[in-house]
């Protein structure tokens, strides 16, 4: 895949004055069917769009998330992560799931990020169109720079996600997952093209949990992610509309019209 390299000293989204409207995925993290149904429900419409990953995919099955997805934007999130081949054949069986976005780790290397696109490829070379965006995992944001040493990592996280950030562009994934912290460095290492999917997101005042890499909603959408994902600050709010109402107002308040 070509990407387009930014220029120094790139301005933010703001600052371009590009209209990027950073939308709202709300991470449905529970393993009971019926909370997952409920969590759904109160936020069609709200979100831009709902994330189903390990703890609902393995408790509910994937029927339970095409029933989910088929009722709004999904983000599948599996983070798959093994050799080229089985990877390759991972995204294939879940593709026809249809969800807008799903993910791999960059760190399963070129290979694998390339054999799961040629997979994805493959799977939609009728309709193109119908294809999901493969987006590949950098950095997790729950590690800091001391868990990066810990895995033999002698990198800051922003390095360390420019460098697996670029390998997985350079080998065909649509975009990433990074913190906020991380996009500006990567706008400026690989310019506009690949969608940055940002978790560790939490509203002022709320419980980190084990998040690391953090930033609130309005500075997210300042840095110019494309997605935010949210999950607990949502889920476990008295009131999960309300609270992805507040988001999606403060992320409103922070795009250019
Ligand atoms: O680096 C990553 C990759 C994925 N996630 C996922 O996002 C949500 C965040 O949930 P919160 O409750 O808002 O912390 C969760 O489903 C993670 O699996 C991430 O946090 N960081």
């Amino acid at each position: 895949m070509v990407t387009t390299p930014a220029p120094a000293n790139q301005p933010s989204a703001n600052q371009r004055g590009a209209h990027r409207r950073t939308k709202l995925i709300a991470a449905i993290d529970t393993h009971s069917l019926a909370h997952g149904q409920q969590l759904a429900t109160q936020l069609n419409g709200v979100v831009d769009a709902i994330k189903l990953g390990f703890e609902f995919t393995y408790s509910c099955g994937l029927e339970a998330v095409r029933a989910l997805g088929a009722k709004q934007g999904l983000f599948l999130d599996l983070k798959l992560h093994d050799i080229p081949n089985t990877v390759a054949q991972g995204v294939a069986a879940l593709a026809p799931l249809g969800p807008l976005l799903m993910t791999i780790h960059a760190s399963g290397g070129s290979a694998m990020v390339r054999a799961a696109r040629n997979a994805l490829d493959e799977a939609f070379s009728a309709n193109p169109g119908a294809r999901p965006k493969l987006i590949a995992v950098t950095v997790l944001t729950s590690l800091d720079g001391a868990a990066l040493l810990e895995l033999g990592v002698d990198a800051t996280p922003a390095q360390q996600v420019v460098r697996l950030g670029r390998l997985a562009i350079e080998a065909g994934a649509d975009g990433l997952v990074c913190s906020a912290h991380e996009i500006a460095p990567l706008r400026q290492a690989l310019g506009e093209a690949p969608l940055l999917v940002v978790p560790g997101i939490r509203p002022a005042g709320s419980a980190h949990n084990d998040q690391k890499r953090i930033m609130t909603p309005g500075q997210a959408a300042e840095a110019g992610a494309d997605w935010i994902v949210v999950g607990r600050p949502i889920t476990q709010a008295a009131d999960p509309a309300a609270a992805a109402r507040a988001i999606q107002a403060e992320l409103a308040a922070h795009t250019n019209p």
